[in-house]
């Protein structure tokens, strides 16, 4: 039985999982932790992660990117493995997770879906024909009004996974609006829509001359990311130090 922490266990994605696990009799919910106390759990809740002295296998976090600092501390002290589902990490956010990721095993993913993870992988071989073509690539992303970080990790991803197979030659241009002139070639647009409750759609545009080829994903439930969260997390629990991704749970 592989025994999880969840960060963020009160917000809409910690909830998700809490039912999840639930279903599941290979992972049981060792603990939660989150800054807001309104509900109640089946399992012991704390306010902050230093506070909580309850041993787990495995933190999986979705809380927020200000949350995500602590949250390695404890992994890394604790030798604790941690599925990082948080999105919007600022650089130096991002370098403290590398340098963590040197003493315990870390896994980011700004999407846990399988149909993203897909994409990633799609996305590489289309633009490597596409791309040379002269063809155009936009990126649209919708999600619901209380998302905090825009653009979305998943469309930040989206673009790294072409651009990485592009040798960095694209550019990010984002909400194109601010923007007083043509666009480039080499140039990515990436605009960010926030709206009611909408749960999170992705949209990549390649736009040639006289064609346009469009890949879109959409998510109609959280499920989608609960479920690779915590098959990641089973995946995980146990693994040696070193920097994991989704590419290392969901083989294609
Ligand atoms: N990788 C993926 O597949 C996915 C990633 N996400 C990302 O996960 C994150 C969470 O999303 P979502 O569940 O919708 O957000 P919510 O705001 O619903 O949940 C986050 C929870 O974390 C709590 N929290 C914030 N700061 C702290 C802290 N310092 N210590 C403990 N708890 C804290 C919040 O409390 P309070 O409300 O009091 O601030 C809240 O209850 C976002 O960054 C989102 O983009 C979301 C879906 C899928
Ligand atoms: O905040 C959300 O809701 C989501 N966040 C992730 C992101 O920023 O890409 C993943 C998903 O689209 C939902």
């Amino acid at each position: 039985m592989v025994k999880i922490l969840i960060h963020g266990c009160n917000g809409r994605m910690g909830q998700m999982i809490t039912g999840l696990i639930k279903e599941d009799d290979q992972v049981e919910v060792a603990a939660g932790v989150d800054a807001f106390t309104g509900i109640t759990n089946t399992y012991p809740v704390f306010g902050n992660i230093q506070s909580c002295d309850v041993k787990a296998d495995v933190v999986i976090d979705f809380s927020n990117a200000g949350a995500v600092g602590g949250v390695l501390d404890y992994c890394v002290e604790n030798q604790v493995p941690v599925v990082l589902c948080t999105t919007g990490l600022s650089g130096e956010q991002l370098e403290k997770m590398r340098e963590a990721s040197g003493k315990v095993a870390v896994l980011k993913s700004a999407n846990m879906s399988m149909g993203i993870n897909l994409l990633l992988k799609l996305l590489k071989d289309a633009v490597k024909v596409l791309g040379p073509a002269g063809y155009d690539i936009e990126l649209v992303e919708r999600h619901h009004n209380q998302k905090l970080d825009s653009p979305s990790g998943t469309a930040l991803a989206l673009a790294d996974s072409m651009n990485d197979a592009m040798n960095h030659e694209y550019t990010y241009v984002y909400d194109r609006s601010q923007v007083r002139q043509k666009r480039e070639k080499k140039e990515m647009g990436i605009s960010a829509v926030r709206g009611g409750t909408i749960v999170g759609d992705h949209e990549v545009i390649f736009a040639g001359p006289d064609e346009v080829i469009e890949f879109k994903h959409t998510a109609y439930s959280r499920s989608v990311f609960g479920k690779g969260a915590v098959e990641a997390a089973k995946f995980l629990a146990g693994k040696p130090a070193g920097m994991y991704d989704m590419s290392d749970v969901i083989q294609f």
